[in-house]
């Protein structure tokens, strides 16, 4: 598929800065910035070979914009695999804007979200899944999805994916064929070659949908809701966590009135700490819809932090009610880690540390004030990630959209092994792989629809 136009964009952040690209794609690319551009040395950009870089003027009739340093990329051999021309100018919003007028002027036309990436992909220069990546490596903010992006982009997961497809696709060829001599009963496809496959794909495509629950951790994070009655230190404890005063901290009780998020990386995973206004049973409006989105919020999250002022429950204090609102989130929440979170323990002996560990085993004390036992902290929230398949550096799978697709695969090949040890006939059989080869295609690109390239590319930025 070919374009007959041509696209311009800013392919850097917009606002002034040192220098800004501007970027055009499309056939004529080269014939237009020659429109427009005046070199330096070389006079005649249109005999330069690709790949090369030129110093010259950008002039809007005899008016020079700006001095500039210009890419030459011909095609097929560009990112887009259209001729390209990039244009370097200095970063003021100003020239930035007149570059783009004159060019728009010139015979390019705006280009929309992503669309330089589209004609990447429409060009075969990456498939589908490749181009999804290349969105999540700019998306992309700590190491781990960093390197799951950069995996993907270099083609990783499409790698294993298509390899599959190839396999599959040669039995659905001998399948069929068997169907062109139904009358003769006669077996092309080998059957326990075929079992060894459908094995092999049902295990790959297990491991890559089991993938996904870290996939997912590792792209959005993980929720933490930090939940306590007023002042136990909710506020204070999410300032040590992220060691900014980011939350606003106060002896007034209650005054942590909405929730407020961020992030934090630890060892490589993000986590969305979402500090929350008390659960202590209110008469006051105010706090008790800050009460309400507390057990949202609990909802919401994967882990939860249940912080409490321990100098509440010294050795003289009944710890009664306490145990019971712990019982009360467990039952409410039975599946989600809880972390007891035991705070000021500056403030506490030896004997009342030892108290309170016996009365609430596994509660974990520290003083988010003084910073101590916070590291611990991090530690244990991080031990409810199992990072296993990021450190063996085994494909994993971020994305809805290939998700669906892999489950939707799974489905079929079972259904076509459940086919192949109940000896059903091969046209059936035959239905059921074209099904799973479809969902493999619709991963990588080669099944796909204007719907979907929509979606996919205008989640992307202008000039992507
Ligand atoms: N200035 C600039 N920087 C950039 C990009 C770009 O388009 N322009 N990229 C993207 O946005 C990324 C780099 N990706 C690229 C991928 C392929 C080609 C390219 O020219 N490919 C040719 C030639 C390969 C070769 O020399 O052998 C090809 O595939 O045929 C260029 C950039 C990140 N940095
Ligand atoms: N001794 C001691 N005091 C602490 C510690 N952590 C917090 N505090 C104090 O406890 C009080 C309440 O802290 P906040 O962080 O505002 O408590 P909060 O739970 O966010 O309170 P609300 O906003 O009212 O829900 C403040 O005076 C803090 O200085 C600690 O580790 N040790």
């Amino acid at each position: 598929m070919t374009y007959d136009d041509n696209i311009v964009a800013l392919a850097t952040p917009s606002g002034a800065g040192a220098i800004a690209v501007v970027r055009i794609s499309g056939p004529d690319a080269i014939v237009i910035a020659d429109k427009v551009i005046r070199p330096v040395r070389r006079k005649d950009l249109l005999k330069q070979k690709t790949h090369t870089l030129h110093l010259g003027h950008i002039v809007d009739g005899e008016k020079v914009i700006d001095e500039v340093l210009v890419s030459l990329f011909k095609g097929p051999n560009s990112y887009t695999g259209e001729n390209t021309v990039e244009i370097s100018c200095h970063g003021s919003t100003y020239i930035q804007q007149q570059v783009i007028q004159l060019l728009l002027r010139t015979g390019c036309r705006m280009a929309q979200a992503g669309e330089f990436t589209l004609r990447a992909f429409l060009n075969g220069k990456l498939d589908l899944s490749q181009a999804e990546a290349v969105a999540d490596l700019i998306a992309s903010d700590n190491e781990a999805s960093h390197q799951i992006a950069m995996q993907q982009m270099r083609g990783g997961f499409s790698n294993e994916i298509a390899q599959l497809r190839i396999e599959l696709l040669n039995f659905a060829s001998l399948i069929e064929l068997e169907l062109d001599f139904a009358e003769e009963d006669v077996a092309f496809a080998d059957r326990a070659q075929f079992r060894e496959l459908l094995d092999r794909i049902e295990r790959v495509l297990k491991r890559l949908i089991d993938s996904f629950a870290t996939g997912n951790v590792i792209k959005n994070g993980i929720p933490v809701a930090i939940v306590g009655e007023p002042n136990v230190g909710k506020s204070t404890l999410l300032n040590a966590l992220l060691n900014e005063e980011r939350a606003i901290v106060s002896d007034i009780a209650g005054t942590t009135r909405d929730t407020i998020e961020d992030e934090l990386v630890i060892g490589g995973i993000g986590f969305r700490f979402i500090d929350t206004a008390g659960i202590r049973d209110t008469q006051d409006v105010v706090e008790s819809i800050g009460i309400r989105k507390t057990f949202e919020k609990m909802e919401q999250a994967q882990v939860v932090v249940y912080l409490i002022d321990s100098l509440q429950f010294t050795v003289h204090n009944s710890t009664v009610a306490l145990k019971n609102e712990i019982e009360k989130i467990r039952n409410q929440f039975p599946l989600k880690p809880l972390v007891i979170v035991g705070n000021k323990s500056d403030k506490l002996s030896e004997q009342e540390i030892n108290h309170l560990e016996s009365e609430i085993p596994g509660i974990l004390l520290l003083s988010a004030r003084a910073n101590i036992g916070v590291e611990e902290l991090k530690q244990t929230l991080l031990s409810f990630v199992n990072t296993g398949a990021l450190r063996n550096n085994e494909t994993i799978v971020t994305n809805t959209r290939h998700y669906d697709s892999l489950l939707k695969a799974l489905e079929e090949i079972q259904k076509v092994n459940y086919g192949l040890q109940m000896n059903l006939p091969s046209d059936l059989m035959a239905i059921d792989i074209r099904e799973a080869l479809y969902h493999f295609g619709e991963i990588t690109g080669q099944v796909t629809n204007d719907e979907l390239l929509g979606n996919i590319f205008a989640n992307f930025c202008i000039g992507k």
